[in-house]
């Protein structure tokens, strides 16, 4: 709703009021329509001014509101209304104004942010463009190539650079409502003719054509399929070239096919998705709401690798005292340099003081003695891990958090070897660690909640996404990972290429495909897990064992291609070849083209067609039944947790919603279909063995997403 008082003897102030961000939902809108209408009736009232209650202007249309019929009064006419007032209206923006609620400021005369203030359109981020006139709107006030910026991309700014760019009239440090009633006052009763945006003609750059070009040319490459941030170039293109009007009847169009697409469902399941993780439990029943965190003032980094100092970094920068440990010497003053490096860049690129004083180095394990949290990052070795657990136990002061980054080592294991089992809890991150933002934080049997309340705090204070999972092999991203990467080998045996898989990945929207990836990030890393596991040993790779192990299909490829020293980028040759060891820049490689079909020849497979079609059903379906695997054993509490987990960590497209939610667009019948079809084809391949989570959902006539817990709840309680 909306709330009117009359203010300073003339001012007519409105009040949104709808906690937590003051959406535009229908109650709101009809709120500002009537209050509106009154305020400019009255004739004591001279000006107007809007504003939103706690803090916030408004957080933009209500977006739950968008899967019902929304009805209530339209925010175009609104807005319109607003704009064409004869009294001068004024948006007082604290907090943030983004989308819908940038627009209605967009519509008002004058516009007053507060310094902290933060300002956007972020509907591409949810499929969609800002059609309340946004499009039309923003390249008028600010110009062509700042509106399609900020359009594009959907970034939020600063009140200073809202102030800088012409967004805003005024920044002000005080109350923010006091001073747009102040100038509200003071601009009573002036024309306002300079002052509707609508009427402004919109900048035309000489080079116009040249500009969209590179524009469209820029977002196509990077959106990989996504439609929103497309049409978003139409629209301000549409203000560039067209009157106001028919500039307005172009959004509108172009919002009408994004409105209902896939992707627009997608990228607003994952908006919500990523909020409801925060909101964790765990089997023991156990949340987010009944467990306390305890403070972490000084956290502790143990092995100053890749992961290490990306970890180190990331803590240092939320402003905590860290203390990182490496005893090999020369690591260590290579890691100080490093650290101290990437703390100076990352400082100067968000323009503030490095914090190298919140650092400090040893290579003593004592130095962590009255650390409050320490992270332990070395080598994946649990031999290692063990005698570092044991270490830190004696070490630490009572009650310090215990936490492993280890990418799939049991959890519980480690925490048998502490004296404090319930003080230990994994901290997977993901390389490199202070730049990407997801977390997966994994409770084992005996992991307090308060030591996963921590953990999920400090994830969240280092601007991380932080997903609660319990403990298995590879958690939910690397268990969900393997059959996915087993069934790109398999296609390669079967009579794929390289290319050919990564292809149809890359336009399904990863940003790399399986081969790519698996070249940066190194062959040998899952060659090592491969040994350890007992799967990959040379004497295996011929005769009757080279193609079932451990009573399963089995491709030794990836061995066999680490055996001649080609781990990918780093040796210059992998899947693909580079100019030199460590390019980046991946050719194909007609070695490893002959090397396929003698590989073929020599186990007898003859080579058949594959198409794109086959590569992502077997990749990725086989991926989505880990992920039933994953509910049905409770390691992941709902399907957004894995969603999040994939779209965060894993390069998923955002636009396809995450694995489960992707399973739901095309039907889980299908799936369903499509599995059982290929597990006929390949029994010897277990993963494509449909899940009884799976083949439950679908006999309860495959509910939305949004249900599947129930149908969980329901199956682990007859367990
Ligand atoms: C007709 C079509 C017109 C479309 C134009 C639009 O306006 S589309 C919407 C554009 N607006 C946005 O994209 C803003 C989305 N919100 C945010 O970015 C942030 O919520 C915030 C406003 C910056 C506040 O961030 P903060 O971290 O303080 O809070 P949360 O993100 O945790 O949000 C608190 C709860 O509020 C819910 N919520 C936020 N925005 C909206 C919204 N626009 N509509 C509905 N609900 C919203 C959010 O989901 C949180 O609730 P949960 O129950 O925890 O999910």
């Amino acid at each position: 709703m909306a709330q009117y008082s009359c203010v300073s003897g003339s001012v007519g102030l409105i009040t949104l009021k709808n906690p937590p961000v003051n959406a535009l939902s229908a109650a709101v809108r009809h709120g500002i329509v009537d209050t509106v209408k009154r305020a400019l009736s009255e004739p004591k009232v001279k000006s107007v001014v809007i504003c939103g209650q706690n803090g916030i202007f408004c957080g933009g249309a209500d977006i739950r509101e968008f899967a019902s019929d929304m009805s209530g009064p339209p925010l175009v006419p609104m807005i319109h209304a607003i704009e064409a007032a004869n009294k001068p209206v004024v948006a007082a923006i604290e907090g943030s104004a983004l989308g819908g609620g940038l627009e209605l400021a967009l519509g008002c005369h004058y516009r007053i942010a507060h310094s902290k203030a933060k300002l956007g359109l972020p509907e591409v981020t949810l499929g969609l463009l800002p059609a309340a006139g946004g499009t039309q709107r923003l390249p008028r006030l600010i110009g062509v190539p700042a509106a399609l910026n900020l359009i594009t991309t959907g970034r939020h700014v600063t009140a200073a650079e809202a102030l800088q760019l012409g967004v805003v009239d005024q920044v002000t440090d005080q109350n923010t409502v006091d001073a747009a009633v102040k100038f509200a006052l003071s601009v009573a009763g002036q024309s306002l003719d300079a002052r509707r945006i609508s009427t402004y003609p919109c900048p035309r750059p000489s080079d116009l054509d040249a500009l969209f070009d590179g524009v469209m040319q820029k977002v196509r490459q990077s959106a990989r399929g996504a439609i929103a941030p497309v049409a978003c170039v139409q629209a301000v293109r549409a203000a560039a070239t067209l009157p106001y009007t028919q500039g307005m009847e172009r959004e509108k169009e172009l919002m009408a096919t994004l409105f209902t697409s896939g992707q627009a469902r997608a990228l607003q399941y994952c908006f919500f998705a990523q909020r409801a993780v925060g909101r964790w439990s765990m089997p023991s029943g156990a949340r987010w709401d009944t467990s306390k965190p305890r403070p972490v003032h000084k956290a502790a980094v143990i092995g100053l690798g890749t992961m290490g100092r990306g970890i180190a970094v990331a803590l240092a920068q939320t402003g905590l005292s860290v203390v990182a440990v490496e005893t090999q010497e020369k690591q260590l003053m290579e890691a100080k340099q490093a650290v101290s490096g990437m703390l100076e860049r990352g400082a100067k690129r968000r323009g503030v003081a490095p914090a190298l004083d919140g650092i400090s180095y040893s290579g003593n394990i004592q130095a962590v003695a009255d650390a409050d949290l320490v992270i332990e990052a070395v080598f994946e070795d649990m031999t290692l891990k063990e005698k570092i657990f044991q270490q830190l136990s004696a070490v630490c002061k009572p009650g310090t958090f215990l936490c492993t980054n280890t990418s799939a080592l049991d959890v519980d294991h480690l925490a048998s070897q502490t004296r404090n089992p319930e003080l230990v809890v994994g901290m997977h991150f993901f390389a490199p660690a202070h730049v990407m933002k997801l977390l997966e934080v994994v409770y084992g049997t005996r992991s307090s909640p308060q030591a996963v309340a921590t953990a999920m705090q400090l994830g969240k204070k280092m601007g991380k996404v932080s997903v609660a999972v319990g403990n298995c092999r590879g958690f939910v991203g690397n268990r969900m990972l393997k059959p996915y990467l087993e069934q790109a080998f398999f296609l390669l045996e079967e009579g794929a290429t390289p290319e050919l898989v990564d292809r149809a990945l890359e336009e399904f929207g990863f940003a790399m495909g399986v081969f790519r990836v698996s070249d940066l990030s190194g062959l040998d890393v899952g060659w090592k897990v491969r040994k350890g596991d007992g799967l990959a040993e040379p004497e295996m790779a011929t005769g009757q064992s080279a193609r079932i192990r451990q009573g399963r299909r089995y491709s030794p490829l990836g061995d066999l291609l680490c055996e001649q020293g080609r781990y990918g980028q780093k040796t210059g040759q992998g899947w693909y070849q580079y100019d030199k060891p460590g390019g980046r820049v991946a050719r194909s490689d007609p070695w490893l083209h002959s090397f396929l079909e003698e590989y073929r020849a020599r186990h007898g497979l003859v080579a058949r067609r594959i198409d794109q079609q086959e590569v992502l059903e077997r990749c990725l379906y086989v991926l989505i039944n880990e992920g039933f695997h994953i509910l049905e054993d409770g390691i992941a509490a709902g399907p957004e947790d894995i969603d999040v987990i994939y779209v965060f960590g894993y390069g998923w497209p955002r636009h396809r919603g995450g694995p489960m939610f992707y399973a739901s667009m095309v039907g889980l019948a299908k799936v369903l279909e499509r599995l059982e079809h290929y597990h006929q084809a390949h029994p010897d391949v277990p993963y494509m063995q449909p899940c009884n989570l799976l083949r439950r959902l679908v006999a309860s006539g495959s509910p939305p997403i949004q249900r599947w817990r129930e149908v969980i709840k329901k199956l682990h309680s007859q367990l």
